[in-house]
């Protein structure tokens, strides 16, 4: 082999998940393993909330995770180093409207700037579904900027990380937990800023006794709206804008008569969107199918993790539809 030339090894990135035993950092920790790309920092059940470990583990970093609530999300990034290199992917939504961050929503930024931001602040997963279905709509001029949304969702009771896990699998588990009637959510700046609309939309939030999934649900009173918008052009606005893709699939027309999510479903990091209508075309409902664990998260984190890398984006994510 003497002179023939040979290619460097591939880069090892070091990876800390700040939050690691939490909901969404054990699923970016699964959809890792293996993966040679990647060397995880760990600290041990004692060290994992201590500060001065978390500091050295985060500038240790090519890249942290960070999969924590808002105020320790906050915290994480104040222990950098001035001078630190280490790359942020923030699952919280601390940094999610903040200057400076790159939302990171490949399918709606553009993936090199993903791959190219020091500081990326994932999508929430009620924001995943319904920036989805209609930022590209409202980019395209098809629904108006200055109308008055509403959305409809119901989450998987993970959605809510360790706490609500531990709710659901009580004995006093509810069998249907409606929520958010301060009309305050946290996720209505996201929804607002990133679809460019003028108002904050209703947000009608509500969780089901299945561990993972989502359905995010935009009703549409289309024919109240001005100009010729068409359910069948509000489609094919969506499957154009999503072509190609590997993770999001915008469903042809068929009939529908009902969408599942499954109690015990599989990890899915697909992202499947339906456009339904009425016959004359005078309502809508626009809906998107997820994993809140998936897409809505730590799939999310992984398929940013693969572009800052340089990788192929879905290099280690469950694209499999449920259909
Ligand atoms: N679950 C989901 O579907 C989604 C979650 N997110 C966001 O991701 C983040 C993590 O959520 P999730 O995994 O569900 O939450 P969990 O409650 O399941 O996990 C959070 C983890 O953070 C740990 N933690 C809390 N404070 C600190 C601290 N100061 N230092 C180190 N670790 C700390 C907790 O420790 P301990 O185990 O001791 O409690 C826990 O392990 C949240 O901001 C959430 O809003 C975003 C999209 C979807
Ligand atoms: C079911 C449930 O409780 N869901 C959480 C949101 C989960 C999520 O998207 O996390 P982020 O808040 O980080 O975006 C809630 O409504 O507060």
């Amino acid at each position: 082999m003497s002179g023939a030339l040979r290619s460097p090894p591939p880069a090892v990135h070091n990876i800390f998940i700040d939050g690691a035993a939490g909901t969404t950092g054990l699923e970016i920790a699964e959809r890792l393993a293996g993966r040679s790309e990647f060397a995880l920092i760990t600290l041990d059940d004692t060290m994992r909330k201590d500060a001065k470990a978390r500091r050295d583990a985060l500038n240790a970093a090519d890249i942290a995770i960070l999969c924590l609530p808002d105020d320790a999300a906050r915290e994480a990034v104040d222990l950098l180093d001035p001078a630190s290199k280490t790359r942020i992917i923030d699952a919280s939504s601390a940094h999610r409207t903040t200057t400076g961050w790159c939302y990171g929503f490949p399918e709606l930024v553009g993936p090199e700037r993903v791959a190219n931001a020091l500081r990326v602040s994932n999508p929430g997963c009620y924001p995943t579904g319904f920036l989805a279905l209609v930022a590209p709509l409202v980019r395209a001029g098809l629904l108006p900027a200055d109308w008055p949304y509403t959305v409809n969702a119901v989450s998987g009771y993970s959605g809510g990380g360790k706490a609500s896990i531990k709710r659901f699998n009580s004995a006093r588990a509810p069998a249907f937990r409606a929520y958010a009637y301060d009309l305050a959510h946290k996720h209505l700046d996201e929804m607002k800023i990133h679809a460019g609309l003028d108002h904050p939309v209703i947000f009608a939030p509500a969780v089901v006794p299945a561990y993972r999934g989502m359905l995010a649900e935009v009703p549409l009173h289309l024919g109240a709206m001005a100009g010729e918008v068409t359910v069948e052009g509000l489609r094919a606005a969506l499957r154009e804008f999503y072509d190609g893709s590997a993770v999001v699939t915008v469903h042809d027309g068929s009939p529908c008569e009902e969408l599942l999510l499954e109690i015990h479903a599989a990890p899915s990091d697909a992202l499947e969107l339906f456009v339904f209508g009425n016959k004359g075309g005078w309502h809508a409902r626009l809906v998107a199918r997820l994993d809140n664990l998936g897409k809505g998260a730590s799939g999310a984190a992984v398929q940013n993790l693969n572009l800052m890398c340089g990788l192929p984006e879905t290099s280690g994510l469950q694209l499999g539809v449920a259909q």
